[in-house]
């Protein structure tokens, strides 16, 4: 049990929706489906040269970064690189004090975090943001209940057959169909985290944002997440960006990578290209340059 990182209060601030603006994705042909997404070259997530200052600590120095849509992108770097600020601005939980993020064609970089909902955007937080008292099937619920109460203002309303549909295929997909019934403070971490992700895809992302989801997971866990997360892209056409430090997982999965240190974009290219640039190592053997 991690009472620690469970939420006791409602609203759903993990995740943002927008289902008819988020083609989907499920696997199967039933009506649990999140749709199809048209996959193109274009680069779906444009930031560009963003700033982001704490007083006087420069955190993200002129970041650029693009994400092509439907890929799986990482965000890596060691400890205070200036990756989860830079994840904040993309989801607008933070402005950038300088730059621009373009989602889709829409600029977003003075959007807030609600709006991110129409955008069919969603995320995961590093601190799991579950109602402990409330069951595995309704903490699902609440992505599509948002969705409901952005659509239709009926925050209240019982979900429809179609949500509980979507509610059960996705706990099936990522293992937690013998759960339905189980409170969330009574699932152990690795599944908590798993329900964390259920909900996120209970919105219907056409991007998934994900803050360290493999942090704390063991190897068994990190292999399942790693087929799903394939899956989610490969199959679904959802575009996934995660900040990761599990780098098991982000060699095998990432179709590119962007690399930070003290707050700037040191690399990016390939899983092979960064593993072998020198800066990165440099950076990750503690020998990077201080930012000004
Ligand atoms: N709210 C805040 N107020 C002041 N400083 C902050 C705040 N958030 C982050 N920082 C600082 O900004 C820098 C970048 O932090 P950030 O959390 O973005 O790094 P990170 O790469 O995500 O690190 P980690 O991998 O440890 O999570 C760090 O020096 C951090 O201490």
């Amino acid at each position: 049990m991690n009472d620690h990182v469970l939420k006791t209060g409602p609203g759903v601030a993990a995740t943002a929706v927008n289902a008819s603006a988020a083609p989907s994705v499920l696997a199967n042909e039933t009506t649990a489906s999140l749709g199809t997404q048209t996959v193109d070259a274009k680069s779906f997530l444009d930031v560009s040269g963003i700033v982001v200052r704490f007083g006087g600590l420069l955190a993200v120095n002129g970041l650029s970064m693009q994400v092509e849509r439907g890929r799986i992108h990482a965000l890596i770097g060691p400890n205070g690189a200036g990756k989860s600020t830079t994840f904040n601005c993309i989801s607008c939980y933070y402005q950038p004090a300088q730059g621009r993020i373009v989602l889709d064609g829409e600029d977003i970089t003075h959007h807030r975090p609600h709006q991110m909902a129409a955008l069919g955007v969603a995320r995961t937080f590093q601190n799991l943001e579950l109602f402990g008292e409330l069951t595995v099937r309704e903490n699902a619920l609440l992505g599509t209940h948002s969705h409901a109460a952005r659509t239709a203002g009926m925050m209240l309303r019982r979900p429809g057959a179609e949500a509980r549909d979507l509610v059960d295929h996705l706990l099936e997909r990522v293992g937690l169909a013998d759960h339905h019934d189980t409170l969330a403070s009574n699932l152990d971490f690795g599944r908590q985290k798993m329900l964390e992700l259920a909900r996120a895809l209970a919105i219907k992302p056409k991007l998934l944002l994900l803050d360290e989801p493999a942090a704390g997971l063991r190897n068994r866990e990190i292999e399942t997440l790693d087929r799903l997360l394939r899956e989610l892209c490969e199959r679904d056409g959802i575009t996934v960006l995660l900040v990761e430090h599990v780098m098991q997982l982000v060699m095998a999965i990432s179709d590119r990578i962007t690399v930070m240190s003290f707050g700037e974009k040191i690399a990016e290219g390939t899983p092979e290209e960064v593993r072998g640039n020198p800066r990165v190592i440099d950076a990750y053997l503690g020998k990077g340059t201080h930012r000004g």
